[in-house]
């Protein structure tokens, strides 16, 4: 990528709707007026929505000023032009969440795709991982428009790995360098949330709902994000798009897989890290802008490395807010979508009382940032080493071998210390990292999702008239 700042258009792909369909369908299910309030946001912000006005006019009215708009929508899409999906991939995890995805897809979803005339090939998955290999060696990329998924952000992960996986192969990319730069997906993802916790969605759309997120699709809507890749050792380990968690969040996940997230805590992780600052960016980590829809500066990919040694209770690399509904702030309230950067959050060794004020202020209007011992950078790339206190460790032999850079930082001070090796594992988007000593350096725009990022309301919308809107 040239040094240069990318200024590249977020927004949606088109910028006509031909809205000449009056057609009216009274079988939409609207459950709530909170859902149809959702979908009528997506609705006022599709361009050109004279037409869906004058539809919802003639619309079935409901109690309280609800109208379901759901048809209108989509009949505003029908008059297809340039980027909407005209033929779709579906892949359905039975068993995400409560396990509703199949009929989420059959009941709210496949039949709004029907009615915007999209053709569907649908793959309910029979195992972990089906939909990425299936992405990555069978299926006939280039009879579809996009990539659907129907699930939570694991099932989205899988999708992601499949379809950059299979662009990288298709392209002669070797993804196993780190340096290597990544070719832009093609097809553009699409999110149905049916998970547990459906971060992704939530960040991307502003909702977890799955009529809106279909309402996305059929409008062709087009949000690019950024996707990290991870090394060792210049072997590829995996694709992240949400939150690498070393100490702290890797081994709460470790320790929840082995039922004892609750045991004693043991955080003290020595080690090296270093990185490379993002320059050319609209803001910082602490300036509490949020991400928001619209353009995206990508990062400049020069610039000089950086190095921190020390312990840490938890490092952690967010490359979206990781807001959701639980947790409203996220990890990184001000971290972007698609600027080809990673927010590096250092959390220093401190009490365990510090530690907790730092936690607890992910919830509060305090900044989680503004202590002593927390570090955060806005990065493109960033290196991680342990620094263990055995020297026969098999992780030092294959360094040995290998000699590469950083990975060669290995602590030989204490040979005979006879410490506890105080190890973490990485968690990677809930993925547990086979390796410690990572190499992560962020893709800008690399994937682009059928979604449009999240909007400013708009200061005259008036949802308890949607009629007039
Ligand atoms: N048919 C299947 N059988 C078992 N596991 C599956 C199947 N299809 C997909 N998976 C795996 O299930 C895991 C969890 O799925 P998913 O992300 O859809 O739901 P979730 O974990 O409940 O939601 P979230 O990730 O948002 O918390 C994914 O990692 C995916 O690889």
């Amino acid at each position: 990528m040239s040094a240069a700042s990318k200024q590249k258009n977020c927004n949606n792909d088109d910028d006509n709707n031909n809205n000449n369909n009056n057609n009216n369908n009274n079988n939409v299910d609207v459950k709530s007026q909170k859902k149809t309030t959702q979908n009528m946001t997506t609705l006022t912000r599709f361009k050109g929505n004279l037409s869906a006005r004058s539809s919802c006019s003639n619309g079935q009215m409901l109690t309280a000023g609800v109208c379901v708009c759901v048809c209108v929508c989509v009949c505003v899409c029908v008059s297809s032009s340039a980027g909407r999906p005209k033929r779709l991939l579906v892949y359905i995890n039975p068993f995400g969440g409560k396990q509703q995805g199949r009929r989420v897809y059959e009941q709210k979803v496949s039949p709004l795709f029907a009615r915007a005339g999209i053709a569907t090939h649908v793959i309910v998955t029979e195992y972990a991982n089906h939909a990425r290999d299936h992405l990555r060696t069978q299926a006939e990329l280039d009879d579809f428009d996009g990539v659907v998924c129907v699930g939570g952000d694991g099932m989205f992960s899988e999708v992601v790995h499949g379809l950059v996986w299979r662009t990288q192969s298709d392209a002669g990319v070797d993804h196993h360098s780190p340096e290597a730069e990544l070719q832009p997906c093609r097809l553009r993802i699409g999110i149905i949330p049916a998970g547990s916790t459906d971060c992704i969605c939530f960040a991307t759309v502003g909702t977890n709902d799955p009529v809106t997120s279909a309402l996305h699709i059929i409008v062709g809507d087009s949000q690019p994000m950024d996707v990290c890749s991870v090394h060792h050792n210049n072997t590829f380990l995996r694709y992240s798009i949400s939150l690498l968690g070393y100490g702290f969040y890797g081994d709460v996940l470790t320790d929840s897989e082995r039922k004892r997230w609750m045991g004693p805590a043991r955080y003290d992780f020595s080690g090296t890290v270093s990185y490379l600052p993002a320059r050319g960016i609209m803001g910082n980590p602490r300036d509490r802008t949020k991400c928001r829809a619209g353009v995206c500066v990508c990062a400049e990919c020069d610039g000089e490395w950086r190095t921190v040694r020390g312990k840490f209770l938890a490092i952690n690399a967010a490359s979206m807010s990781c807001a959701c509904p639980r947790s409203p702030k996220g990890l990184s309230p001000a971290a972007h979508l698609a600027d080809g950067t990673t927010d590096l959050i250092l959390v220093r060794k401190c009490s365990r009382l510090d530690f907790l004020r730092h936690l607890l202020r992910h919830t509060s209007k305090d900044d989680q940032f503004d202590l002593a011992f927390v570090d955060v950078h806005r990065v493109r790339r960033f290196r991680f080493t342990p620094r263990y206190c055995q020297s026969d460790s098999e992780l030092e032999l294959d360094l040995r071998e290998n000699g590469k850079r950083l990975f060669s930082q290995i602590c030989r001070d204490h040979p005979a210390c006879g410490c506890a090796p105080a190890y973490s594992s990485w968690n990677c988007d809930g993925e547990i990292l086979t390796h410690t000593a990572i190499e992560v350096g962020v893709h800008c725009q690399l994937i682009r999702l059928f979604a449009r990022g999240i909007e400013e309301p708009a200061v005259f919308e008036d949802f308890t008239n949607p009629c007039a809107i």
